[in-house]
């Protein structure tokens, strides 16, 4: 087990380059299942999700290379292995192994996934979805049994408007007979990208990035070459940092159109921000920011993977701030640690209420998830003294060499093993 430390107040400076996008990427993987023959993906971040879903690959007979950013996925001797435990319990994203597995082998059986605790996260549109297609689904002692004679194209409306299950239905649907329709779909840019990839494979999808994607099923599917879209969340993540702390950051390799409603709360606070065609430069730490309100919705609106990170620069705007989130209930774990930093901030429902302005104090937290990891990564960073993070192989989910990229920007953080008391320290929290 390690810890972040991070010595705050260093001014940031510099360019951030960014990485292929988490949320892409886990569900690009899986898709390279549906494929008869090779699939190379390029721009892969070094995530520990990643690593874990290439691992599951293999787990049922496919043969995988990862070198530097591409991974290459040779799917010929896959077959439906069923994977009820182990590796899928570690990451959300291992749902997409039932929708893969679905459209090719017509069966799967995978444990229901892990990734992080934001509250209830039920996967019952997945599974609308898969039984519309025709698929019998079972839930037998925490794993999901998926069966279908064939499966054949539905019109299938989503209840709630979810990433998750309209990429896995895509998934299952790209190889069903006949015409599926998906109603009231997601449009986040990443179900862009997995329908790019599936289309170069020869699928037929129309209507991705719309709230009505339409599906054309084909019997076979082929290898091809795809390279990953910036990750939005963590370019995101560093735009907060740089407003937080930079003197002058440019974010590097990005799709600034994907960042609209984080770029304009920005400039609602108060920090200058200029943006070119694939890079956003922000002059932010000397600024003096006013408080904003956010409220977390579906793409196009504020995502609510940023809803933490932003907290933590509100904690440095001169009044109240209120966020919001609308997608989950319960994605409040970092606040008690903001807290433990100095941060006033009350939890009322859904929503946090930052009374800012108050420089928070170096102190020992602990990362519950992700993107709680990324908000105290940032809030050490402007804290006065040393932070010390624990839980961090949450944060090692979604973000590729952090210390790296914080450090080529004028950032003092380093990782350390924790020694056996804290590890006891840690296990019994
Ligand atoms: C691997 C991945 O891409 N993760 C992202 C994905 O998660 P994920 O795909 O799990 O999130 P969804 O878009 O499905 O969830 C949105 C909302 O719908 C609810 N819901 C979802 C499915 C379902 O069958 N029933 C249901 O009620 C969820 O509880 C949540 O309240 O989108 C989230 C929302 O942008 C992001 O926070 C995650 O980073
Ligand atoms: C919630 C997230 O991830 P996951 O869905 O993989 O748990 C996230 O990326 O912020």
């Amino acid at each position: 087990m390690e810890k972040l430390l991070i010595e705050g107040g260093h001014l940031l400076e510099g360019t951030v380059p960014i990485s292929g996008a988490k949320n892409s990427a886990v569900a690009l993987i899986p898709a390279g299942i549906l494929a008869d023959s090779t699939v190379t993906i390029d721009n892969l971040p070094k995530i520990s999700d990643v690593g874990i879903l290439a691992e599951l690959l293999e787990e049922i007979g496919g043969t995988t290379e990862l070198e530097g950013d591409t991974l290459t996925i040779h799917p010929e001797n896959m077959f439906a292995m069923p994977l009820p435990n182990g590796r899928v319990k570690k990451l959300r994203a291992s749902y997409y192994m039932m929708g893969a597995m679905l459209g090719k082998f017509k069966k799967a059986v995978i444990g229901l996934p892990g990734g992080c605790n934001l509250g209830p996260r039920p996967i019952d549109q997945h599974i609308k979805g898969f039984e519309a297609l025709g698929a019998k689904v079972t839930n037998e002692q925490g794993a999901i049994y998926l069966q279908a004679d064939e499966l054949v194209g539905a019109r299938i409306y989503l209840d709630v408007v979810s990433v998750g299950a309209t990429i896995n239905i895509m998934l299952a649907a790209v190889k069903a007979k006949g015409k599926t329709i998906i109603e009231n779909a997601a449009k986040e840019p990443e179900i862009i990208d997995v329908a790019t990839l599936l289309t170069n494979m020869g699928a037929r999808i129309k209507g991705a990035g719309t709230n009505v994607i339409r599906i054309e099923g084909v019997d076979q599917l082929s290898g091809c070459r795809h390279s990953i879209i910036p990750d939005r969340i963590e370019a995101g993540t560093f735009m907060l940092a740089a407003a937080a702390m930079g003197r002058s950051v440019v974010i590097d390799n990005i799709i600034p159109d994907h960042l609209e409603s984080l770029t304009a709360k920005l400039r609602e606070m108060g920090v200058r921000i200029e943006t070119s065609d694939e890079q956003v430069f922000i002059h932010g730490a000397n600024s003096e920011f006013s408080p904003v309100d956010i409220k977390t919705l579906v793409y196009p609106g504020f995502p609510t993977d940023l809803q933490q990170p932003f907290t933590s620069l509100l904690t440095k705007a001169h009044g109240t701030s209120m966020v919001t989130d609308t997608i989950y209930n319960a994605r409040f774990k970092h606040i008690d640690e903001l807290r433990r930093m100095g941060a006033d901030i009350k939890v009322e429902g859904r929503s946090a209420l930052i009374n800012g302005g108050r420089r928070l104090e170096g102190a020992r937290v602990r990362a519950s998830d992700l993107r709680a990891g990324a908000s105290l990564v940032i809030a050490g960073l402007m804290a006065k003294g040393v932070t010390e993070i624990t839980g961090v192989e949450h944060i090692d989910r979604g973000y590729a060499n952090l210390e790296e990229k914080l450090k080529n920007i004028g950032a003092s953080i380093w990782r350390e093993k924790l020694d056996s008391f804290e590890e006891e320290e840690v296990k019994s929290s």
